[in-house]
C-alpha cells in the first residue's frame, strides 16, 4: 500500500507534524520496531499476529470449508474481531456467498434474518476465541433452534473457530463439529488473516493463499524506518497528530465495498490505543458520500481531526451516459469512476485549504492480495502506535466491567456483585 502524509505535516496542516519531529520520532520508531521484531521472534502475545502470513495455514483453511463448498448462505456467528476481520474480507471481494455476520443480539434482526436465509442450504460458522461470549453463544443457541425447527441437522451445517478451553470448545468436541483453532497469542482485532477471519473468504471463494501472500509483502515492508514502511510511516503520524491535538481518525475509504474496513479500523485502533487516558478516536467515514455529511465538519468543525482518505488506484468503471440536461455537461462522456476520483482529490485539496490533515491511503486494487497487505499494514501500524504511546495494545480491560454486569443483571442472582448493584442503582 501507499501513504502519503505530505498534507498532515505541519507546512500544510494544523496540527501538523514538523518535518524535524517526523526525523526525531524515527528514531523512536526504529526502536519500537526492534520490540516488535524482538516478540514476534519470541512469538509473544500480540506480536504473534504479525507473524500469521507464515503461521496461518491455507490448507487447513480450505480442508474446514471444503465440506460446506456448496452453501448458499454463510452465517457467520461471532463479535468484534471474530466477526469483523471476516467482514471485511468478504464485503471487499465481493463473490455469490449470501454471507450474513450476525454480531449483534437484536432480537428482531435475528428473527428477519433467520427468517429471511434458507437454513437446510447454509453454512453456520461460531467464532468465539474464548468460547464464552454471551452474545455469540446466545446467537449461537438461537440459530441451532431455528435449524432444529426447520429440520435441518445442525452438526452437519457448524463447524467452529475457536480457542483451547470454553463453552464452544465443549460444544465441538461435544458433537464432534468441525473446528478449527484460533491463533494462540492472537487477540481477536489482530485476526482476520487467521482461522477466525480467512474461512469466510474461502467460502466466498476468494483465493487465502493471495491474501496471505498480500499480508507477506507487508510482513516483508516492516523495515525500521517511517520513511521507508508505510505502515510505520501511518501508524506514526497518526500517533504524532493525535500527540499534537488531533484526536479523532476519520477512516475514509472512497469505496462501498471498503466501508467494513473502516468499522474493522475503528475496533483495531480504539481497543488497541484507548488505554491509560490515551487513544485516537476512530470515526468511520465513506467517500464520496461523507462529504455530504461529515465532512462540513471535518473542515470547519474543531481542530481534533485527522481525515485518513483511503482509495484504489484500479477499479472497475461505468460510464455516465449524455445528458440533455442544462448545467450537466462536465458529467456527460465521463465515468463514475472520474467523478470518485475527483471528489477524492477535491476532498484532500479542501482539507488541506483549510488546513486539516489528511493521510493519503492507495491500494492498487481491491482484490486478495491488495486486501490482505491492508489489513495486515493497518494491524502493523497499529502496533507501532501502540509502542509509541507506551500502552498494553493486546489488551481490553475496560470491556470487562460491563460484561460482569450484564451477566449479573441477567442471573438475576441474590446479593448481586457489585457492578451489577450499581447498574441497578
Ligand atoms: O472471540 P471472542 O472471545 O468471542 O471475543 C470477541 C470480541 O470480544 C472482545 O474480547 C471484547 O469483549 C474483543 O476483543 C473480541 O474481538
Amino acid at each position: 500500500m501507499h501513504v502519503d502524509v505530505g498534507n498532515a505535516l505541519a507546512v500544510e496542516a494544523s496540527p501538523g507534524v514538523p518535518e524535524d519531529a517526523l526525523e526525531r520520532l524515527d528514531d523512536r520508531v526504529r526502536d519500537a520496531h526492534e520490540h516488535i521484531v524482538a516478540g514476534m521472534t519470541r512469538e509473544e502475545f500480540g506480536y504473534a499476529a504479525l507473524n500469521l502470513p507464515k503461521t496461518a495455514d491455507p490448507a487447513a483453511i480450505e480442508r474446514a470449508v471444503e465440506p460446506f463448498a456448496d452453501s448458499e448462505v454463510l452465517l457467520n456467528v461471532g463479535i468484534g474481531g471474530s466477526a469483523l476481520g471476516a467482514a471485511t474480507l468478504v464485503d471487499a471481494l465481493g463473490g455469490d456467498l449470501d454471507a450474513h455476520f450476525l454480531d449483534n443480539v437484536d432480537p428482531e434482526h435475528v428473527t428477519a434474518l433467520l427468517e429471511d436465509i434458507d437454513l437446510s442450504q447454509t453454512v453456520v460458522h461460531v467464532v468465539s476465541r474464548s468460547g464464552t461470549t454471551a452474545e455469540t453463544l446466545a446467537n449461537f443457541l438461537v440459530v441451532r433452534d431455528a435449524m432444529e425447527q426447520a429440520g435441518v441437522d445442525w452438526t452437519e451445517r457448524t463447524f467452529v473457530t475457536t480457542g483451547p478451553e470454553g463453552n464452544l470448545r465443549d460444544l465441538a468436541d461435544e458433537h464432534d463439529l468441525p473446528a478449527l483453532d484460533a491463533p494462540e497469542g492472537v487477540p481477536g482485532r489482530f485476526s482476520a488473516l487467521s482461522t477466525v477471519g480467512l474461512p469466510a473468504a474461502a467460502l466466498a471463494g476468494h483465493d487465502v493463499e493471495a491474501i496471505l501472500a498480500g499480508a507477506r509483502e507487508g510482513r516483508a515492508a516492516l523495515t525500521g524506518s517511517l520513511f521507508d514502511c508505510p505502515a510505520y510511516a501511518y501508524g506514526a503520524t497518526a500517533y504524532a497528530l493525535d500527540v499534537r491535538g488531533a484526536g479523532i481518525n476519520a477512516m475514509m475509504p472512497y469505496a462501498e465495498s471498503l466501508e467494513t474496513f473502516a468499522e474493522w479500523f475503528a475496533q483495531l485502533w480504539a481497543e488497541s490505543l484507548g488505554k491509560d487516558g490515551l487513544g485516537q478516536t476512530p470515526a468511520r467515514a465513506l467517500g464520496a458520500t461523507d462529504q455530504h455529511s461529515q465532512l462540513q465538519l471535518y473542515r470547519a468543525g474543531p481542530r481534533d481531526k485527522l481525515v485518513t482518505l483511503v482509495r484504489a488506484r484500479e477499479r472497475e468503471d461505468r460510464g455516465i451516459p449524455d445528458t440533455e440536461l442544462e448545467g450537466l455537461d462536465y458529467l456527460a462522456g465521463g465515468s463514475l469512476g472520474d467523478l470518485l476520483d475527483a471528489e477524492f482529490e477535491a476532498t484532500e485539496a479542501s482539507l488541506a485549504e483549510s488546513g486539516v490533515p489528511s493521510v493519503r491511503v492507495e491500494i492498487p486494487r481491491i482484490d486478495e492480495r491488495s486486501l490482505g497487505r491492508l489489513l495486515y499494514d493497518f494491524e502493523a501500524a497499529c502496533v507501532l502506535a501502540g509502542e509509541l504511546y507506551g500502552v498494553e495494545t493486546f489488551t481490553q480491560p475496560a470491556v470487562e466491567w460491563g460484561k460482569d454486569a450484564a451477566r449479573g443483571l441477567l442471573s438475576g442472582e441474590r446479593g448481586l456483585p457489585e457492578k451489577t448493584e450499581l447498574v441497578v442503582e
